[in-house]
């Protein structure tokens, strides 16, 4: 049985990554931990882009067009959609999820699904950084995993 184990590798690795400005309360302590995690794992900081777009449901489009340049080598998407009181929050989590479902399906490289989907602002809070980690550093981790496991299975 081969077994492979993850593989966080991040030397010479190009990370993009697409946050919203919306709740940026919360989505700019996704991106300090994204990229605080992905210095840790050897990733240059001149190889890591960030690109701020409006509120979660602009991700895909950006995230879609990045893919597509052929610059990178994966992708973090971070974004805090909290509910309100109208059906708003549950168009956004949809087009997000399946805009970024697409992207990392037809895509070269993959993309990772940091959108946090909550109820309300503390149990955001409470993943970028709190008492149920950073979902920002859990997808830094993530995406050079899949890079690294890519490489493997390409070169096997
Ligand atoms: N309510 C939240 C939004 N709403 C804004 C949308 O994402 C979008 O920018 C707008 O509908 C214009 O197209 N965005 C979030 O990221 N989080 C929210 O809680
Ligand atoms: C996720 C949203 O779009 C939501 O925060 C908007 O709030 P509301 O439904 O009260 O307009």
């Amino acid at each position: 049985m081969i077994e492979k184990i993850g593989n966080f590798d991040g030397n010479n690795k190009k990370i993009g990554i697409v946050v919203a400005k919306f709740n940026d309360l919360v989505t700019k302590k996704l991106l300090d931990g994204a990229i605080q995690t992905l210095v840790q794992n050897g990733v240059s900081d001149d190889n890591i882009a960030v690109y701020w777009v409006p509120g979660a449901f602009e991700i895909p489009r950006i995230t879609r067009k990045l893919s597509e340049t052929g610059d990178l080598d994966g992708i973090i998407a971070l974004g805090a959609v909290v509910r309100g009181e109208t059906s708003h929050y549950d168009y956004v989590c949809a087009q997000v999820s399946n805009g970024i479902a697409e992207v990392t399906l037809d895509g070269n490289i993959p993309v990772m699904f940091g959108i946090l989907t909550t109820d309300n602002m503390d149990q955001a809070l409470n993943r970028a950084g709190g008492k149920a980690g950073n979902k920002g550093s859990e997808c830094a981790s993530g995406v050079l995993e899949m890079i690294n496991l890519e490489e493997t299975i390409q070169n096997n």
